[in-house]
């Protein structure tokens, strides 16, 4: 049978087996996994802390509040054993890195082949796959807006939609748990607090009105900086009283409009003295896209990411202070990349690369390669190209396994 065709149907068969399986049918396929009964939501967290600090549970008024629908969990989204995971995807639908390339890697081949038949997937837009090797039993892609720093009513809208069509498509087929990972602050630039207002704003809007369809919303960050965010706002968002729970609420939608119309957006940027980059392909799927070095240098000041050695700096972003003070940094190298293997053109990616200057006397060591990725249908204006360039997860197979409560499959192990 014609190569391809035998791709179709194997990812087709594979799918219709898969979902037809029971979830301990699947744990025989599936190596590590976080089950949901190790992912406490934020309910069971406070009720925890209650106790522990010897305080009467009773105490946590359960009016039916939104806050046993969500939890906080900080690690690899691959890892979720969730009805589905959100991926962070391109307009291709045809993989990538950041999260996407780990979502890819861990899905098997089969994920590819059937994005492939999906035809990409537009700006806010949400698409859905079957999870095949991934602990999730779908992958609902989406594809957040590059905003770069600079942000707009459009961006906000966009994001929105992520999160909406994502929750939108999750209960169009009784999907009742599902995993979103922090939708385009890494390669797509949205600064991570604005974007973790919209991501609450939104899901919580939607709880409101679909309360009975869906059992629990995991917002999975990966970076120190999201966690400690999320950490603050999530109560905000979701009090344990359910205070505003209620239909109608404005309150929340207050935060994302000052996002965008409120306080200007100074783009949070950070002192970033760490080497060259390592133009030898990555291990990552990135590996089919070459990079070629062009460009000038950036001077980006202070922000808060936890480096790939753990490390973590202070940040303008949860520092107003330090917003105020950064200075403007201006645009970064634009790198070609043509895709090595036989991608269609339009998955041509265009990687933006922070070179840097190396200031000796700072320099710090990373161990990994840090690239900057961006669609080849940026808007190329330069009055509003990028000021602003963010540190991502490096793109290399570590990065997709973080520590974390995880059950393992002990058949898997014998296999
Ligand atoms: N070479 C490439 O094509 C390339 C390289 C990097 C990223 N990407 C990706 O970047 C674009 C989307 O940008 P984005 O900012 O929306 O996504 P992103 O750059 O993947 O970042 C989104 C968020 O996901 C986090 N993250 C990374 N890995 C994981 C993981 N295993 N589990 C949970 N969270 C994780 C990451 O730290 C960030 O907070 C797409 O093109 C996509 O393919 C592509």
């Amino acid at each position: 049978m014609y190569q391809s065709n035998k791709k179709k149907r194997i990812w087709k068969e594979e799918k219709e087996r898969l979902l037809h399986m029971t979830r301990e049918e699947r744990r025989k396929e599936y190596r590590e996994y976080v089950s949901l009964d190790k992912i406490p939501s934020l309910m069971e967290e406070l009720k925890s802390k209650a106790s522990s600090n010897d305080e009467s549970s009773e105490e946590i008024q359960v009016k039916n509040s939104l806050c046993e629908k969500v939890s906080l969990y900080k690690g690899d989204i691959t890892q979720l054993e969730v009805d589905a995971i959100v991926n962070a995807a391109n307009t291709s639908l045809l993989g990538g890195g950041g999260v996407d390339g780990c979502i890819h890697r861990a899905s098997g081949p089969a994920l590819l082949a059937e994005c492939r038949e999906l035809g990409g997937c537009k700006t806010g837009q949400a698409k859905i796959t079957c999870g095949y090797d991934l602990p999730a039993k779908y992958v609902i892609h989406t594809v957040g807006p590059i905003a770069r720093g600079h942000l707009s009513p459009n961006h906000k809208q966009d994001l929105a939609s992520c999160y909406n069509s994502s929750l939108t498509l999750a209960t169009e087929n009784t999907i009742r748990t599902i995993a979103f990972p922090c939708i385009s602050t890494g390669i797509y630039g949205y600064p991570n607090e604005p974007a973790a207002n919209v991501a609450l704003t939104t899901v919580k809007e939607f709880l409101k009105k679909n309360r009975d369809k869906i059992d629990r919303v995991i917002f999975c960050v990966f970076l120190e900086v999201d966690f400690k965010i999320y950490k603050r706002k999530l109560h905000e968002f979701f009090p344990k009283d359910g205070g505003d729970d209620e239909e109608g609420d404005k309150g929340d939608s207050e935060e994302m409009k000052e996002d965008t119309e409120g306080k200007p957006q100074s783009p949070p940027t950070k002192k970033i003295k760490e080497k060259k980059e390592d133009t030898s392909s990555p291990d990552s799927p990135d590996e089919d896209y070459l990079e070629e070095a062009t460009g000038n240098t950036q001077e980006l000041t202070d922000m808060s990411l936890e480096t790939d050695e753990g490390k973590e700096v202070s940040s303008p972003a949860t520092d107003p202070l330090k917003e105020e003070e950064l200075p403007e940094t201006k645009i970064t190298a634009i790198i070609s990349v043509e895709p090595k293997n036989e991608e269609p053109e339009d998955a041509k990616m265009i990687m933006e690369e922070k070179s840097q200057e190396q200031d000796e006397s700072e320099n710090m060591e990373t161990s990994q390669p840090k690239v900057l990725v961006e669609t080849e249908d940026l808007d190329r204006d330069p009055e509003k190209t990028s000021d602003f360039q963010k540190e991502i997860a490096p793109a290399s197979n570590e990065t997709c396994q973080e520590s974390g409560p995880k059950d393992r499959n002990e058949d898997a192990n014998e296999a």
